[in-house]
């Protein structure tokens, strides 16, 4: 495996790591789970609707409503179990995330024209000692990251399609957050925008 670039310690970077071709392939997979388990807009807490849309693959799908954040494992309105996780993202996860501890969740966002999400903290796993895979499809996003405190002080870096980002150890509770995806830099996504798939151990072992 080739040797990520370290942008601080615990945030490691492997830009292009897919090639065009598997690029290509994970959209059709994930748009053709998508016809089963939609894309949404959930609510927050607050009842604003989320400019990204988002959907699940695996056992646990990262839902969020009026009630608060949490992992569910069924498509809130489907009601139905979540797609599959690909077998490509689950041989992803044995060489970056665990090689012992299978991912079981798949969050899917979809950024369309002004999406963009607020700086946070990946919290809501069950444990914290397992990273977040995060892959990067379409149109490039300029995403931010901070420290473990939300006032601390913010760099931004552009993840391109094929760039794969991985957040563990001291970054695994590190802000992050996309301010904006930069249209028309990709056609890889049909109708434009971004897709991307952040790969997680959400429950416990
Ligand atoms: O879209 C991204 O690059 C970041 C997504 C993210 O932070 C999340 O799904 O928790
Ligand atoms: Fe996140």
């Amino acid at each position: 495996m080739i040797q990520p670039l370290t942008i601080i310690p615990g945030l490691d970077l492997w830009p292009g790591l897919l090639t065009p071709t598997a690029q290509s392939a994970l959209v059709a997979t994930v748009l053709a789970a998508a016809e089963a388990a939609p894309f949404d807009h959930y609510e927050t807490a607050s009842g604003q609707a989320m400019s990204v849309g988002m959907t699940s693959l695996g056992a646990l799908g990262w839902v969020s409503d009026r009630t608060g954040y949490r992992y569910a494992g069924q498509h809130p309105a489907t009601g139905r179990p979540w797609p599959a996780m690909p077998g490509v993202l689950l041989d992803l996860w044995a060489q970056l995330g665990d090689p012992e501890v299978p991912a079981d969740a798949c969050l899917v966002n979809l950024y369309r024209g002004t999406a963009r999400m607020g700086l946070h903290q990946d919290r809501d796993e069950a444990d914290p000692r397992f990273p977040v895979l995060s892959i990067s499809l379409g149109d490039t996003a300029v995403f931010r990251f901070g420290g473990t405190a939300r006032k601390d002080p913010t760099r931004s870096l552009k993840l391109a399609s094929g760039d794969v980002l991985r957040l563990s150890g001291p970054a695994r509770m590190a802000f992050h957050g996309v301010d904006r995806v930069i249209a028309g830099s990709s056609s890889l996504v049909p109708g434009g925008g971004r897709i991307n798939l952040t790969l997680r151990r959400a429950g416990a072992e």
